[in-house]
């Protein structure tokens, strides 16, 4: 039985007016503390926390609010926990409500993460607090890893995902007394879709309990999203009264001194660097360090820089650097946690997969770039970016947060404070910043008929959805009723790609292409999403590279090559040797290799017979049209493309293959911007396919002239034989206007010389469209090639940017 210390107070007290005071004294304390986060959020941080000064586990500052978080689960609905990173919410929370008897009679308590070295790394704490073998009273399922037993486990932290996947099996989520959905303020889509579930989940499962926590959400929000009182649409009646509350919770553990920069820098890569090594050189300084950078490429380069800058050998033993971002395989993740020699410090190069959540415990120093890098769904274009922006105020926190958990910890934050001010207090949330189709493939398949109706706590507008909705359909995806077809729809849920690498998966098992082996290849390498290479060498460099390795029809085919020659090496050696002659990054190649052998055990849990078309690179590129029909350019006078669907102008990317011979024609999987518009992965295509293969998205311009100029002779015609009678009698009459008549006659109705001109539009317009042997108008290679950013940028990683310019505020 449930039993609760604060409860028991209110209950075992008989008088409602004393029970009502402790009611409204309770609120007041919840006000003020709202109050003061408000502003904490506000401000910023102001030089350190307050907080104790040793650890102890009972210190943690959830410890203090057990009986009051209890007592809220037990009287609400939903409870939005909101306190500080470190305190406590992730690892206590859970082990609280076991103790109070949530996880009796089969029930369990669920824990959602938003990722997955989160999930495994907090679910190995948790048990080791609870003094269990992971896998059995604790346990985590994640994506290829579920480590939980259906009897014992009472704690199981997962992914939002994983959480996601398992209403489609069980979809009241029976097996559960109480869902934690937990760091929440990041605001995925897997968030948002969750938060959605759940409210609809609730209305038919109200005993359903909900605990949604973070350091940095709008809590009234979310509080509102899931307060309603569920009414019989029959009888009219309220059948559940679905509250929620809010509980602030104050107080860290340990502070953290947050540093800024007395001036702007232009590199922060370099700039993290010298920050870096500057602690390893202070002799107080000890601990270790993480710090935040955008990607895998900045990644690379911060560690290459840093490695060269080393004076002697006896510093690099004593230092152990480790990436962390999200294509990295689950082990090498891992390496984060595990513990080193003594005399080792640990520098942990991360993007924001370290962001929230996550426990490291030897790190004492981050140094925060502030930027990070987001998909960004260029609505007007048409364009799916990956873009470097900066983070808020509330990722800041988050970040900050990640030093100070097991003792004083400090922050530098690469910028000044007054830019730091004018930071956006919150992210914008990923739906409404992306394409929306895969949003709405995904909760299709979860049975959600009306997309557009679907509750979210903020709604994307609705030419975002009509947007998602008619590429959807293109794709065959979905039908007019906006079902998903029985064809694709359906099947391709199955391979979790991206939606239009899944219709060019699947089309690929079609007779008329036979090339699913290949496209199993080049999805795995698409998925990729551009760090094939290693990213330290100019553009020039790689298309030398991809030159030696690739084929004349393009990108795809070269990334096939690559891969297959990759994976014919058996040995790590012998891969490692392959990619340092031809400056490949072995880490993504292996994560290639790992998705790969993913999609193929997928397709033949499906039963899908893989077929192979090695030579026929024709059937190839045709499959390619199948899917990315919407990305076909065609080439300009000045050696520019245009997309044949927006007009939108695009250059080929300085590392393409087809940079050699620039197709008239081409179709691209991914547009980057950096100056401009850059297609990347790009390949020739014949027109002609355009009208075979997507023919109800492409209409043959001659055909629609021809047709349209054919009906105004046989109009003009029907016209001149009415007015037979008048015209002649008016050329009677006038001379001059008979003249002009007979002219008319021939060539009927007054907008004839109008019609000319446009038939001479139109006809550009056929050459434009589908003629291929246009004139060569090819560039001079110096125009394509000139791309002076990425220069400038090898530049600037050069560690010469001057003193140390942090300083520490108030
Ligand atoms: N793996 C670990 N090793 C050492 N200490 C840990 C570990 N995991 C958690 N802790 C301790 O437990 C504290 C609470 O961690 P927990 O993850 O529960 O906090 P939280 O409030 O959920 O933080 P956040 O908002 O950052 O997710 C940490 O500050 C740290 O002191």
């Amino acid at each position: 039985m449930r039993t609760f210390e604060y409860k028991k107070k209110q209950h075992g007290n008989n008088q409602a007016n004393s029970q009502d005071q402790q009611k409204q004294q309770w609120q007041e304390v919840q006000k003020l503390r709202k109050q003061r986060k408000e502003e904490d959020i506000l401000v910023g941080e102001r030089g350190g926390f307050q907080g104790f000064d040793q650890w102890d586990f009972k210190e943690l500052p959830i410890v203090q609010h057990k009986q009051e978080i209890l007592y809220c689960v037990e009287n609400y609905s939903c409870v939005v926990v909101i306190a500080e990173t470190g305190s406590g919410k992730t690892t206590k929370i859970p082990q609280y409500l076991v103790e109070a008897g949530y996880a009796i009679n089969g029930k369990k308590i669920g824990v959602s993460q938003p990722r997955r070295i989160a999930a495994i790394s907090i679910a190995n704490r948790v048990a080791q607090e609870m003094g269990c073998i992971i896998g059995q009273e604790v346990g985590y399922s994640v994506r290829f890893d579920d480590n939980c037993d259906d009897e014992l486990t009472q704690i199981k932290y997962m992914t939002d995902g994983m959480l996601i996947n398992q209403i489609l099996n069980d979809p009241l989520l029976s097996e559960y007394s109480v869902l934690m959905i937990d760091d929440i303020h990041e605001r995925s889509i897997n968030t948002d879709i969750l938060l959605g579930l759940l409210k609809k989940i609730r209305r038919k499962n109200p005993q359903l309990k909900l605990v949604i926590s973070s350091a940095t959400i709008d809590a009234e929000s979310i509080s509102n999203f899931f307060q309603e009182r569920v009414v019989d649409p029959k009888t009219n009646q309220v059948v559940a009264n679905l509250t929620s509350q809010i509980l602030y919770i104050e107080g860290r553990q340990f502070p953290v001194d947050i540093y800024y920069l007395k001036e702007n820098t232009r590199n922060y890569v370099v700039k993290a660097v010298q920050v870096a090594l500057e602690i390893i050189r202070t002799p107080d300084k000890k601990g270790d360090i993480l710090i935040f950078l955008t990607g895998q490429e900045e990644i690379e380069a911060f560690i290459e820089i840093i490695q060269k800058n080393f004076i002697g050998d006896a510093e690099r033993q004593n230092l152990k650097i480790l990436p962390l971002y999200s294509g990295l395989p689950l082990e090498d993740q891992m390496e984060v946690f595990k513990p080193c020699e003594s005399y080792v410090r640990k520098i942990i190069v991360s993007t924001n997969i370290a962001e929230s959540s996550i426990t490291i415990s030897g790190v004492v120093y981050v140094i925060d770039t502030l930027f990070h890098k987001i998909n960004y769904y260029d609505f007007k274009r048409g364009f799916e970016n990956l873009l470097v922006v900066p983070i808020s105020k509330a990722a800041a926190k988050q970040r900050a947060g990640r030093a100070g958990r097991v003792q004083r910890g400090e922050c530098y934050r690469l910028c000044t404070k007054e830019q730091f001010v004018q930071l956006y207090d919150n992210s914008t949330p990923e739906i409404l910043r992306c394409d929306l189709s895969t949003f709405i493939l995904q909760i299709k398949t979860l049975g959600v008929g009306d997309v557009t109706n679907f509750e979210l706590i903020q709604q994307p507008n609705e030419n975002a959805y009509a947007k998602a909705l008619e590429q959807l359909y293109a794709l065959k995806v979905i039908d007019k009723q906006c079902n998903l077809t029985q064809e694709i729809g359906h099947k391709i849920c199955d391979f979790n790609l991206e939606t239009k690498l899944g219709v060019l998966l699947l089309n690929s098992f079609k007779d008329d292409f036979g090339c699913s082996q290949q496209m199993l290849v080049l999805c795995a390498m698409l998925s990729l999403q551009g760090q094939v290479f290693y990213n330290g060498f100019d553009p020039a460099t790689i298309l030398k590279q991809k030159k030696k390795l690739g084929a004349k029809e393009g990108d795809h085919i070269t990334l096939i090559n690559i891969f297959l020659a990759f994976n014919h090496l058996k040995s790590q050696q012998a891969r490692q040797g392959f990619c340092n002659d031809h400056k490949l990054n072995i880490k993504s190649l292996n994560m290639a290799v790992k998705i790969h052998d993913q999609l193929c055990k997928q397709v033949k849990r499906m039963g899908l017979k893989v077929n192979n078309s090695e030579d026929d690179i024709e059937g190839i590129l045709r499959a390619l049209v199948t899917a990315f029909f919407m990305n076909v350019a065609q080439l300009q006078p000045d050696g520019s493309y245009r997309n044949l669907r927006n007009k939108e102008i695009l250059f080929l990317h300085p590392t393409s293959i087809l940079n050699i011979n620039f197709p008239q024609w081409v179709i691209y999987s991914e547009v980057v911007f950096s100056t401009k518009y850059y297609m990347r992965e790009v390949s020739e295509v014949d027109p002609k396919w355009l009208l075979e293969l997507a023919n109800h998205y492409f209409e043959d311009q001659r055909l629609k002239q021809a047709e349209q100029k054919h009906g105004k002779e046989i109009i003009a015609q029907n016209d001149y034989e009415k007015n037979k009678q008048k015209i002649e009698e008016e050329k009677q009459k006038d001379p001059v206007m008979g003249r002009f008549n007979i002219f008319k006659r021939k060539r009927p109705t007054n907008v004839i010389g109008r019609d000319d001109d446009k038939e001479q539009e139109g006809s550009e317009k056929i050459q434009k469209k589908f003629k291929i042997n246009l004139p060569p108008s090819k560039p001079q290679n110096k125009n394509l090639l000139s791309f002076a950013q990425d220069d400038e940028e090898e530049e600037e990683y050069n560690v010469e940017e001057s003193d140390d310019n942090i300083k520490e505020t108030e």
